[in-house]
């Protein structure tokens, strides 16, 4: 390769993931590295690895699981850095592995209504924006309802990722109920066949029963239209927030019967490890991750890729 050839876009994907996990899988490098060097392995040191991997927020199984790993047949022998990295890349790939999987398009159902739900400043509305456009290039005809009509921000948001990416947006005036528009946007849908309603939702905190009541009645009111919908329930969450996703898949879960997950934000965060602690707790299936803000900023999750980019393994 010369210095002309652009790179393949896997490539770059994974340099942008490996960048984006970067403060994740330095500072667990680092601190392995420190832990290793001139040591035989023993218990303490397989006690302070299992410490450094909770601090990653992988979560105290997973952490157990891959200390267990890393001292299997190594007792009182020298060990690398890179042979615990090896480890940890291998045995979060394992956990990963069961939950990546691509959200499938049922083209039976038109449109395939997506409910995106998610607290205040997840990253819902770009994740919408980042997913019409890749929907649209598929060739399929999307349309997006501005759900949240508490900040009129949003609704001009969606509207710019509308746009951007050709898409009709529906929306209403700030303020207006959310449910009756998600049920004018099914309703525009089905009328204008369309193959992808896309519904976007206000910001809540997972421990507001009333709005998470309104995100109930917003589910119910798209089954009086139609009573498979919605086909999927995405819940986008934000890397930065490390453990207190595990409270939002719970509440979320509850309320709207969530059927994957997006995470966000994985660029610039030292704690992309609760991707794994969360698939680990409740096997939901991971879809997407986001590491940056721009259109082309949203990837399908793929195990192998993520795990070795945590454990810092250069591609
Ligand atoms: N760095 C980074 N920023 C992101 C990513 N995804 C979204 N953002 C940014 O996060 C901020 C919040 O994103 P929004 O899409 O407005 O979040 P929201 O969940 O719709 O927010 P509410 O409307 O308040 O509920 C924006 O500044 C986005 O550009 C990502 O993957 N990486």
């Amino acid at each position: 390769m010369n210095d002309t050839t652009p790179e393949t876009p896997k490539l770059s994907w994974w340099r942008r993931l490996s960048d984006g996990l970067k403060r994740t899988s330095s500072s667990l490098g680092t601190a392995v590295a420190d832990l290793v060097t001139k040591r035989k392995l023993d218990r303490a040191m397989l006690d302070d690895i299992e410490d450094v991997l909770l601090r990653a927020d992988l979560g105290t199984s997973v952490a157990v699981r891959i200390a267990d790993a890393v001292g299997t047949g190594r007792y009182d022998k020298a060990i690398s850095a890179d042979e615990v990295k090896d480890v940890v890349a291998t045995e979060v790939e394992k956990v990963l592995a069961a939950v990546a999987k691509p959200l499938e398009i049922d083209a039976g159902k038109k449109p395939f209504v997506i409910l995106v739900v998610g607290v205040n400043g997840s990253g819902k509305t770009t994740t919408i924006g980042k997913l019409s456009q890749k929907f649209a290039t598929e060739g399929r005809k999307v349309m997006l309802a501005a759900g949240d009509t508490f900040r009129a921000a949003a609704i001009e948001q969606l509207k710019v990722w509308g746009e951007r990416t050709r898409t009709p947006v529906i929306s209403g005036a700030q303020g207006s109920d959310s449910a009756s528009l998600a049920f004018n946007a099914l309703t525009a849908a089905k009328e204008q066949a369309v193959d992808l309603l896309l519904i976007d939702t206000a910001g809540r905190l997972q421990n507001k029963a009333e709005l998470m009541n309104e995100l109930e009645k917003v589910v119910r009111v798209i089954r009086k239209v139609d009573a498979t919908a919605p086909h999927a329930v995405l819940l986008v969450l934000d890397a930065t927030v490390g453990q207190n996703a595990l409270s939002q898949v719970e509440a979320f879960h509850r309320t709207a019967g969530v059927t994957g997950l997006v995470m966000t934000k994985l660029d610039g965060t030292a704690r992309g490890g609760i991707l794994v602690a969360l698939a680990e707790k409740f096997k939901l299936p991971v879809h997407f991750i986001g590491v940056g803000e721009g259109v082309d900023d949203l990837a399908p999750f793929t195990a192998r890729d993520f795990a070795r980019a945590i454990a810092g393994i250069e591609s």
